[in-house]
Parts: structure tokens; C-alpha cells; sequence
């Protein structure tokens, strides 16, 4: 019998000016994996820690790590190449990490990620990086910044150890407001969740010396105390409801999400409007998308989200999501009804990609893409 394929590993584009922090926080994620394994792909891997792993060994310019995780040095022609490496089997990964150079745009990054027919990715973001202390000064010398925050998915204003709480309220203010609907948090050295970035899974198998990380550790020794800091952290939001959603008003909630929204994963019951399946949702930033699966015989019926980002009213969007509860469903003899459900459903499915059948089998419960 061949072996379950694996669901699609998110790619994560991360980016930022030089010297903003993007090596430290690709270092921290490393260092902090928990069992996870990730991928990661620089322009040059003299500045990752390797020491931080052990390098078991080296083919071509990709670099395997002992401890599960893969390095390529690569230029922007050969991504397709190093990522059909990475998202090989053997590679077991759970997460895959392009740090763009210093230099780079990395619209150019998304738009080849969005355009690859690699069935085994998905887009994970992209995260820009963001010298708290540097920010007027890198405006200065490189307006094009606000180009990039404007197409980030989540900002991560870093060196917040380096300037005052003040200032770094003004910066996060300017950030915000050029980052169009990114989450913009706060970190030092790049010690951000990495659950803000892919789902970690336990892995009780691997090197259980790595723990998952608390909301403490996230913040500076120092800054622990300080509330502004707490502000500047993420939360996340769980909706569970065994009342299925109306497709058209979810998807209006979905389509007006607010700023600071950065992530919803889960999956969601449209009732009478798709009774066979259910609908796996991935969303980072403004990317959306939905994988339909079969429900498993006797799997309760049920929607179950969880949204993460920073600055978001937890109680609206929870009354916005009971909102799309649609307890009252059509019986199949209901025509008119049952036409009207099918056309919201239109709006869902412009959201499905099409085809991806070979890239997971139907439905193991926790074998789905969020
Ligand atoms: N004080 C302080 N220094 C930091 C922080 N994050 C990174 N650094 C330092 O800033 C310098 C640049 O960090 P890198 O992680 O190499 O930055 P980068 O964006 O990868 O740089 P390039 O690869 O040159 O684009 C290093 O000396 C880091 O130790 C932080 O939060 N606070």
C-alpha cells in the first residue's frame, strides 16, 4: 500500500533590510523547532548556526541537518528545483523557511510561490523584518520599505531591546500604517512563536530536550514586566460550532477580515450547501484557501477555527463568526433554497485549488492541510 502523502508544507518568505535580524530570527526558529522539522533556504548558509545543529551532510549546495533540517543556497531561478529537494519524502519536513537576501524584492519571491505548480506547497507568508531602531533611517535610504510592508503578511518589529517605549510606539504607528493589513508584532532577537508561522507537531520520537516555547519566553528578560509589551504579543481565537455556516455571509466575513488578522486555519461545515465534506481553510495574510475533504463516517459535524493575529477583538470576530451560523438548513426538496445555498457556495469554491486529489487521500482526521 503506498504511504499516506504528506499534507502541503507551508512555505514562509522572510524578509527585511540588512542587518534588520532576519539570520537570528531563521536562528531561533532552529534552535527553538520543538521535534519540527524546517527547511530552510538562504542566499548564503555562512550565517545560519549551523553549530546550532549537527550537519550530517552536504550534496550539491544543499546541506542536511542532522537534527532534521535541510539548508540550500539558492538563486530565485532555481527555487522550483530546491524546493521539489525539500518537499521530497525523505525530507519529512514540516515547514519551509526562504530567507530573501538583504537586497531582494520579495514580491517577486511570493509571486513565484503563488505561480509554482509544486502540489506539495502552500504559501506560509511572508514575513517582513523590521529594525525598530533603523526604521526612519532605512525610510530614508530605501523608500521602497513601505512597498514591502505594504505586501507583508506579518511584521515583525524587532530590536524593540534598542529603543524606548516610546519611540517604539511611534515606529509601530508608521510600521502599521504602511503594512496595509499585516499583523505587525514585536520581538528582540527574533524570538517570536513559531506557531505564528506553521503548526508545530509533537514529536515525542525526536529530541524531546526542545520544548515548546511559553508566552514568556517570548519576551526580552527585561520588558517582562511591562504591559506595553504584553499589547504588542499575539492572541488567538478558537470558534467551535456544530451549527453549520451559511457559505455566502462566512465568506463576506472572511473577504472584510480586519488588519491584524494574520492567520485561520481549521475547518469549517456548510451544511446542506457541501453535506459530503468538509472544508479545510488555510489563510495567511490575504491568501485564502479551502481543501475540501470527505467527512469520516461517523466524524461529528462540526466547524472548528482558530484565528491568530495581533490587535484583533477576540469577542467581535467570535459574534461575527456566530453570525455566519446558519442553524435553519434546506431539505433537498426545498429547490429554491437549495439553488440559493449552491450559488454561496460559488463563492467558496473560487477558493479550492484545483486539482490537488493527488496530493493527500481523503480524510484521516488529522491529516488535513491546517
Ligand atoms: N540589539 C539587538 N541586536 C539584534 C537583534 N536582532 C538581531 N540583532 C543583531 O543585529 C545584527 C544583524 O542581525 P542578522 O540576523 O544578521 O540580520 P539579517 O537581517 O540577517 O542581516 P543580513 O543577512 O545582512 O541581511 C546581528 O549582530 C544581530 O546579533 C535584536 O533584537 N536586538
Amino acid at each position: 500500500m503506498t504511504p499516506p502523502r504528506a499534507p502541503q508544507i507551508p512555505v514562509v518568505v522572510l524578509a527585511g533590510f540588512l542587518g534588520s535580524g532576519k539570520t537570528t530570527l531563521l536562528n531561533h526558529l532552529l534552535r527553538n523547532r520543538a521535534g519540527n522539522r524546517i527547511g530552510v533556504i538562504v542566499n548564503d548558509f555562512g550565517s545560519i548556526e549551523i553549530d546550532a545543529v549537527t550537519v550530517a551532510g552536504q550534496v550539491g549546495s544543499t546541506v542536511s541537518l542532522g537534527n532534521g533540517c535541510l539548508c540550500c543556497a539558492v538563486d530565485a531561478s532555481e527555487l522550483d528545483t530546491y524546493l521539489e529537494t525539500l518537499t521530497g519524502p525523505a525530507a519529512r519536513l514540516d515547514v519551509i523557511v526562504i530567507e530573501a537576501s538583504g537586497l531582494a524584492e520579495p514580491q517577486e519571491l511570493v509571486r513565484m510561490l503563488l505561480a509554482s505548480d509544486n502540489p506539495h506547497i502552500r504559501y506560509g507568508g511572508l514575513v517582513e523584518v523590521v529594525d525598530a531602531a533603523e526604521f526612519t533611517a532605512t525610510r530614508e535610504r530605501h523608500p521602497e520599505i513601505d512597498r514591502h510592508l505594504a505586501v507583508a503578511d506579518l511584521i515583525v518589529l524587532n530590536k524593540t531591546d534598542r529603543v524606548t517605549d516610546a519611540r517604539l510606539r511611534a515606529v509601530r504607528e508608521s510600521v502599521g500604517t504602511s503594512g496595509g493589513r499585516a499583523a505587525v508584532i514585536c520581538s528582540a532577537y527574533g524570538r517570536i512563536d513559531p506557531e505564528l508561522l506553521f503548526d508545530p507537531v509533537l514529536r515525542p520520537d525526536e529530541d524531546d530536550s526542545f520544548r515548546q516555547l511559553t508566552f514568556e519566553d517570548l519576551l526580552p528578560e527585561d520588558d517582562r514586566t511591562h504591559e506595553e509589551h504584553l499589547h504588542a504579543a499575539y492572541e488567538s481565537v478558537a470558534f467551535t460550532s456544530d451549527v453549520p455556516l451559511c457559505p455566502r455571509r462566512f465568506m463576506a466575513f472572511l473577504d472584510s477580515r480586519p488588519a491584524g488578522l494574520y492567520r485561520i486555519k481549521g475547518f469549517a461545515d456548510f451544511g446542506a450547501g457541501d453535506p459530503g465534506n468538509r472544508y479545510a481553510l488555510h489563510a495567511v495574510g490575504g491568501f485564502l484557501r479551502f481543501v475540501p475533504r470527505r467527512w469520516a463516517r461517523d466524524e461529528p459535524r462540526l466547524t472548528q477555527l482558530v484565528l491568530i493575529g495581533s490587535g484583533i477583538d477576540a469577542d467581535a470576530l467570535r459574534k461575527e463568526l456566530e453570525g455566519c451560523q446558519e442553524p435553519w438548513q434546506p431539505s433537498a426538496a426545498d429547490q429554491d433554497a437549495a439553488e440559493q445555498l449552491e450559488r454561496g457556495m460559488w463563492g467558496v469554491l473560487r477558493y479550492v485549488r484545483q486539482p490537488d486529489d493527488d496530493v493527500a487521500p481523503a480524510a484521516a482526521p488529522d491529516d488535513d492541510e491546517t
